[in-house]
């Protein structure tokens, strides 16, 4: 657990429910784009109940039903990515991937967020808000470190004067145009159905400001892009591992078999079609776990004196570093089956189900509790943390779990502690 400061009171650090623990968000979140002119976000507001009202505000643009109303701002960037690397294949010997993914991520999560996309996936360039928002994010660390370090804050400003100086214009600059983007769509009037859209039909004007939407707005982005890519990045270069001359089955091989098994065309390829695809789901959590694109444990305000979760540690996998073999279904409708997964292992179906459960449990890219990530349906990952099963309120289970306070409350994991 990470203690970085004190907090005032139990209430403040366990809220109001007895038997929950919720452990209040660190100082690291102060500082930085919009937080550090006291207009706090969804990511950064650091008070229980203030949070809470945001997030059943904001609930509404992430529910499945949104989702689907905004596929077709997804699949316009990726049909432009797919185009993009195509060019690019066809007519350089080697691109950079990441940045290309950066591109589509940002694209899509800024035309959810304001309205457009930033043409990152069109333009050389980068968008000004994109390479002003890298700077804003920096500021707010190194406000965090200013505000921890007493020693760093009387050294650094003379070190990197000018620097810091930059960071700070550029934090101005990214809270100027997220505020303008915010404006300009509030003006506009336009059927296109994105975050904004919801966030606005769901505003009570008297509490909800056009700041506390582009703070909202501008944190989506930075919230959205680069976790995103950074997991397609990562699954596209473990796949990419794997012998292509092999003659033995490779996880690339079994996953383009799936795909292609299942697909007839293009066009069939949509958020409620892929969701369905064990193979394609296990790889995405498999990435995930190998390389959390939030790595750190979110910084959480502990009581003096130290506290600890359940009074144990969480259980550990052994070779944190081993590729998992993806387990092999037994009877499965999509993908090949009873076939070599290209670990050189031989495992019995009980103990792939086992490596399954193990995976799943231990590893929590999305984080838990009331603070889990809003967007892990959005990022393609329904079927992975929230299958869209009907429940007995009628609502899919995605639906309740974008709304959930608790992990308890979304019905998703047994744990007591968010
Ligand atoms: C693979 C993709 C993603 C991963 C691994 C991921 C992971 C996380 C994690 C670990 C947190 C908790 C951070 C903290 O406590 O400081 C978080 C929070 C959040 N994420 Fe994501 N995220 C992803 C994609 C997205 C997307 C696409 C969006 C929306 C555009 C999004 C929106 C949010 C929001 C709004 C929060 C704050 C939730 C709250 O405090 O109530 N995320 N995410």
């Amino acid at each position: 657990m990470v203690s970085f400061n004190t907090a005032q009171s139990w209430k403040d650090i366990y809220g109001a429910r007895p038997g929950h623990k919720t452990f209040v968000k660190g100082e690291f979140y102060s500082g930085g784009s919009f937080a550090g002119i006291g207009t706090t976000s969804i990511i950064s507001e650091r008070r229980l109940e203030v949070h809470k009202q945001m997030r059943d505000y904001l609930s509404g643009a992430f529910s499945d039903r949104a989702i689907l109303e905004q596929e077709k701002i997804v699949t316009a960037s990726v049909d432009d990515f797919i185009r993009l690397v195509g060019v690019l294949g066809s007519q350089i010997e080697w691109f950079n991937m990441s940045t290309t993914l950066q591109s589509l991520t940002c694209d899509i999560t800024g035309d959810l967020s304001f309205g457009a996309t930033f043409g990152a996936l069109k333009s050389e360039e980068p968008h000004p808000w994109i390479s002003v928002s890298l700077e804003a994010m920096t500021q707010g660390e190194i406000v965090d470190v200013l505000n921890r370090f007493a020693i760093l804050a009387k050294v650094l400003p003379v070190l990197m004067g000018s620097k810091l100086k930059k960071l700070t214009e550029n934090t101005k600059k990214n809270e100027e145009l997220s505020y303008n983007a915010v404006q300009s769509r509030v003006a506009r009037k336009t059927k296109r159905r994105n975050f904004l859209t919801r966030i606005l039909e769901d505003r009570d004007l008297s509490v909800v400001t056009d700041r506390a939407i582009a703070a909202h707005a501008s944190d989506l982005v930075t919230a959205g892009s680069d976790t995103t890519a950074t997991t397609l990045a990562a699954a596209l270069y473990y796949l990419l591992q794997d012998d292509s001359s092999s003659t033995t089955t490779t996880t690339m091989s079994r996953l383009t078999s799936e795909i292609r098994n299942v697909f007839n065309s293009y066009a069939d390829i949509t958020y409620s079609s892929t969701a369905s695809l064990p193979y394609l789901r296990a790889v995405i959590l498999e990435a995930l776990r190998l390389y959390p694109p939030v790595p750190i444990g979110p910084p959480r305000v502990v009581p003096d004196g130290g506290d600890t979760v359940d009074g144990i540690f969480p259980r550990a996998k052994h070779e944190p570093h081993r590729r998992l073999p993806i387990p092999r279904r037994t009877s499965t409708t999509h993908g090949p089956s009873n076939q070599n997964d290209g670990s050189n292992q031989t495992q019995t179906p009980s103990t792939t189900t086992t490596t399954t459960t193990a995976t799943s449990t231990a590893a929590k890219p999305f984080s838990l509790g009331p603070r889990r990530c809003m967007g892990r349906n959005l990022a393609c990952f329904a079927s992975t943390c929230a299958p869209p099963s009907p429940s007995s309120s009628g609502r899919t289970t995605s639906e309740l779990a974008a709304d959930a306070h608790t992990v308890e409350e979304a019905g998703l994991d047994g744990s007591r502690y968010e």
